[in-house]
């Protein structure tokens, strides 16, 4: 089977944090894996690794046994940021933020082309945005917004999508369509990863999960990975409640 993402002996320094020290994952494609941690377990710091986005201080990434930069280049991966990152305000709509899926096939002129405006459309009615695509992005809801990055991913044709905290500020209606939706871009053999600290979304998503905490703690079956004892040590001894829930 190709491995969508092989990653070996990552370590990621920020000043004297150290964010991931000697991080290993291998993830299947085709399937949605989970990456769970509490806040500054290095999620995030993870996905910008996968992608090429921030120096290591070692290790090795490949994304189907090729450099990251030869995946984004290819438009193999796409990455939907934590809401934080983003700036709502910008004026752009909907439709212009899935057309950015486009820019890496457009060339500097960034003209449209017939199938990209098809591709575009195709993505946006996918994720049920069409109506919504002259909207400002801020105007829309939090789960309407993770749809919009999706789409992105889709216009552009990614085959691996990275989800950072795709459910934080989602009510539950928005997390079951996004859940439906991240399923059946897998049936089609897309790889899905999606960080969470969101336990109870869990099961209903992941057909994997990775917990995390610097390191990879454990990575399995959801049933075999969430086990107290093993969040207890990617929480750091607090489990949450959700877990208890799960
Ligand atoms: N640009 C940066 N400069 C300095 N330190 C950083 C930077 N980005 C992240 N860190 C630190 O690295 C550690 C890992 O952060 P990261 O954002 O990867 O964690 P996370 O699991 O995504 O957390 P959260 O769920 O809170 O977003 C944290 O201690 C964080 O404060």
């Amino acid at each position: 089977m190709t491995h969508a993402i092989t990653a070996t002996g990552l370590r990621v320094r920020y000043g004297d944090t150290l964010a991931l020290d000697g991080l290993d994952l291998t993830v299947d494609a085709g399937l949605v894996h989970g990456l769970i941690g509490m806040n500054g377990s290095g999620k995030s710091t993870l996905f910008k690794a996968l992608m090429g986005l921030v120096k290591l201080d070692a290790g090795d990434v490949r994304l189907f046994e090729a450099p990251p930069e030869r995946a984004r280049r290819d438009g193999r991966v796409a990455y939907a940021p934590q809401s934080e990152d983003v700036d709502w305000a910008f004026p752009i709509s909907v439709e212009e933020v899935v057309t950015m899926g486009r820019y890496g096939q457009m060339g500097w002129r960034r003209r449209s082309s017939e199938d990209d405006r098809r591709r575009v459309t195709e993505a946006l009615e996918r994720v049920e945005l069409a109506d919504l695509r002259d909207r400002q992005i801020g105007a829309l809801s939090g789960g309407q917004r993770k749809r919009a990055f999706v789409a992105r991913g889709l216009a552009q044709g990614a085959e691996l999508l990275f989800l950072d905290e795709p459910f934080a500020g989602v009510d539950k209606r928005s997390e079951a369509t996004l859940t439906q939706l991240l399923r059946d871009l897998a049936a089609e053999g897309r790889t899905i990863v999606v960080s969470t600290h969101d336990l109870v979304a869990v099961p209903a998503l992941c057909d994997k999960v990775a917990l995390i905490n610097r390191r990879i703690i454990a990575h399995g079956d959801v049933d075999e990975t969430l086990r107290p004892d093993l969040l207890a040590e990617a929480f750091g001894g607090f489990v949450p409640q959700e877990a208890l829930r799960a």
